[in-house]
């Protein structure tokens, strides 16, 4: 029997734990999740270097669709490393990795990471009771804009609660926060459901965790037409029932 980790590495090296480093350690192989997330200064390198461990990149193909390489490694008695950007299990599709793992008898250990999710909460100085579900802008699919992100967040202004959502990260494709919210306005278009509207404030945060971030608050219309720095950027759509606490928050954000 062997143990498979799962290791958050935070989102930037400086946040990088004890824990996170230990976990490496007693691995024989890692695989670094090179496709879920994005670091400004987490690199395969500085994991080999931390761990004195091969660190194989594991894309979206090697993790979920080659599981079958994992599991012949942990029956062999290796201990394997997968290690993320971020929490391993927030908003990444690892779960069914680890149940396949402990189907076969194997030991899952979870070493929970700084996440952007708690992150942008925190930094953006809303209220945590009031997030409702999450959801991700994706690029368009064969010309087809998917309108989920929309759907969402109009469930959740419905019941008062605030959305947080995620940009889509393809090879070679970094969504930006003005083109997601160019996307959410073109949603509205069609759907008419007074779900987004260009006067709604919006926070947006750039580089979490890395010296240049920035959180945001503005309203869509002037975010849009406003030029962003480098991604990853993530959004949150707030509710429109702001407590009056919530709103002095956001008068806080630079
Ligand atoms: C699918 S989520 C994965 C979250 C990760 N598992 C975690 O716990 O942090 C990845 C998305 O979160 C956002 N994101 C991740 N890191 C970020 C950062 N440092 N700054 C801003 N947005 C970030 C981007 O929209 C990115 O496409």
């Amino acid at each position: 029997m062997s143990n498979i980790y799962f290791i958050g590495l935070g989102l930037s090296k400086r946040f990088l734990t004890n824990a996170s480093i230990d976990a490496m350690r007693k691995s024989d192989v890692i695989y670094a999740d090179v496709y879920t997330s994005i670091s400004c200064d987490i690199t395969e390198d500085l994991l080999r270097q931390l761990s004195g461990k091969d660190v194989i990149p594991g894309n979206r193909d090697v993790l979920e669709n080659r599981e079958k390489e994992i599991y012949k490694l942990l029956d062999t008695g290796k201990n394997v490393g997968v290690a993320v950007i971020g929490d391993p299990m927030i908003a990444t599709t690892h779960v069914s990795l680890a149940v396949g793992a402990r189907q076969r008898g194997h030991t899952v250990i979870v070493v929970p990471g700084m996440s952007v999710h708690c992150y942008m909460i925190s930094k953006s100085l809303l209220s945590s009771y009031k997030f409702g579900k999450s959801v991700t802008v994706a690029f368009p699919a064969l010309g087809k804009v998917d309108v989920t992100p929309y759907k969402v967040i109009k469930s959740n202004r419905d019941q008062g609660l605030h959305t947080m959502v995620y940009l889509d990260l393809k090879e070679g494709g970094v969504m930006t926060a003005d083109l997601a919210l160019k996307y959410l306005v073109q949603m509205e278009m069609e759907m008419k459901q007074n779900a987004i509207s260009q006067e709604d404030l919006v926070i947006i945060g750039e580089r979490l965790g890395c010296d240049d971030e920035r959180i945001r608050s503005m309203t869509i219309s002037s975010a849009i037409n406003e030029k962003f720095g480098k991604p990853p950027h993530i959004i949150i759509i707030p509710a429109r029932n702001l407590y009056d606490m919530e709103l002095e928050g956001l008068r806080c954000l630079i």
